[in-house]
């Protein structure tokens, strides 16, 4: 998939997420501190008045101005620059409304539009809440899917990567019921995930030959087939088949003993059967560093680990940090992406600033 580029001043694309969670509080907060914690600097998609009404209750004085993605780096060091899309949102903190759905999405498909016509470097998404949507008629599990779907991935399933300094962990199954993971497991899924993630992690993360280490889906990665079959039936052809293609992958590995300390030297990512599986022990170790990232696709996208946070939305309580690494990340990658490019493409790459002018006029 031919990769998205904007010229190197570009910022970066911030959805506002659910309006009722704690997206704006944390939107705001990363924005007051951009000159002490030397934030890249970025813009969010959605409903401008959402950010004033939070500001003004959390005593916060941001200037939010709406403007044009171009104007947004110019306008960073004074005011919180926006880029209005979609329906106003009414929802009060903590209170999501019949409002809120649309406003996220909305703030979603903004962002994305503007880094496919490289107005935007990358993008980075506040937390949505998944049942708030899925009662709204979304049928995306989460942004994951929702985005391999916008940009067109060709992947049987989006790869969704929790990166911190710490620990890096993929869930092969995302977000579905615990019942129905065996299902869901099978040895294409991992070998597609082991691929994307070996080639991102090169490409993007700048490592040269990545470790990849399979959890088991069983108790002791099934006992050599006594405590279920999966791991001896899908697990280890898996790996086996992508040590043949010159990855290095290692496993499968008992989940219960994969994360301590020492463990964690052996590899550089886990890829793991099922979501609480692999999150759970990201989020014990790193809550406020990790970073959610999809990997596969023709854009960067990352996001803070944590969700919506409605029990201290509008509070003063909700901690910037994940976000504020989250920024961080998708500029690093944003810009190995367009170095990349301009090694590869040289053409393209000296062509990407007309074409982005030629999609602002069009
Ligand atoms: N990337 C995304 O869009 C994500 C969305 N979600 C959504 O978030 C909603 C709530 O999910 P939960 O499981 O309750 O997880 P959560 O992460 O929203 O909250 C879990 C606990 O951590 C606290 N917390 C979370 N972020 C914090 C921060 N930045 N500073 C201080 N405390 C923080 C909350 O107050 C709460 O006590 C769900 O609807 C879920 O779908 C969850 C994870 C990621
Ligand atoms: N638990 C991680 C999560 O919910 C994030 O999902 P996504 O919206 O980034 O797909």
């Amino acid at each position: 998939m031919p990769l998205h580029s904007a010229p190197p001043s570009a910022a970066l694309a911030l959805s506002l997420g659910e309006p009722a969670g704690i997206g704006p509080d944390i939107a705001l907060r990363a924005w007051v501190g951009r000159h002490t914690l030397h934030l890249p600097a970025f813009f969010v998609t959605g409903d401008a008045d959402v950010l004033r009404r939070r500001a003004a209750r959390l005593g916060l004085r941001v200037p939010v101005r709406p403007c044009a993605p171009e104007e947004a780096v110019r306008c960073f060091a004074e005011a919180l620059p926006v880029v209005a899309a979609g329906p106003s949102a009414t929802a009060e903190p903590g209170l999501p409304d019949a409002t809120s759905g649309p406003a996220a999405l909305a703030a979603i498909d903004a962002a994305v539009r503007l880094v496919q016509a490289g107005r935007a470097a990358a993008i980075v998404t506040n937390p949505i809440a998944k049942s708030v949507l899925y009662a709204d008629g979304f049928t995306f599990p989460g942004h994951t899917e929702y985005l391999a779907h916008l940009a067109g991935s060709p992947a049987r399933q989006p790869v969704m990567m929790i990166w911190s300094p710490e620990l890096a962990v993929i869930p092969a199954t995302i977000h579905i019921p615990v019942a129905e993971i065996a299902r869901h497991f099978t040895r294409e899924l991992l070998v597609d995930t082991g691929r994307i993630a070996a080639r991102d992690l090169t490409e993007r993360f700048g490592l040269a030959r990545p470790r990849l280490a399979f959890c088991g889906l069983n108790p002791h990665a099934g006992e050599q087939g006594t405590i279920g079959r999966e791991d001896e039936e899908i697990t280890r052809p898996a790996v086996e088949a992508l040590q043949r293609e010159g990855i290095d992958a290692r496993g499968p590995f008992p989940a219960d003993t994969l994360f301590h300390a020492r463990a964690r030297e052996g590899y550089d990512v886990v890829i793991g059967a099922y979501h609480d599986q692999v999150l759970a022990p990201v989020k014990m170790l790193a809550f406020e560093r990790a970073v959610n990232v999809t990997l596969g696709l023709p854009f960067v996208r990352t996001s803070p680990d944590h969700g919506t946070a409605f029990d201290i939305a509008g509070t003063g309580q909700a901690d910037p940090s994940s976000l504020i690494e989250a920024l961080r990340l998708a500029r690093k990658l944003a810009d190995a992406d367009a170095r990349r490019q301009a090694t590869h493409n040289p053409a393209r790459a000296e062509a990407e600033p007309r074409r982005a002018a030629a999609a602002r006029r069009a």
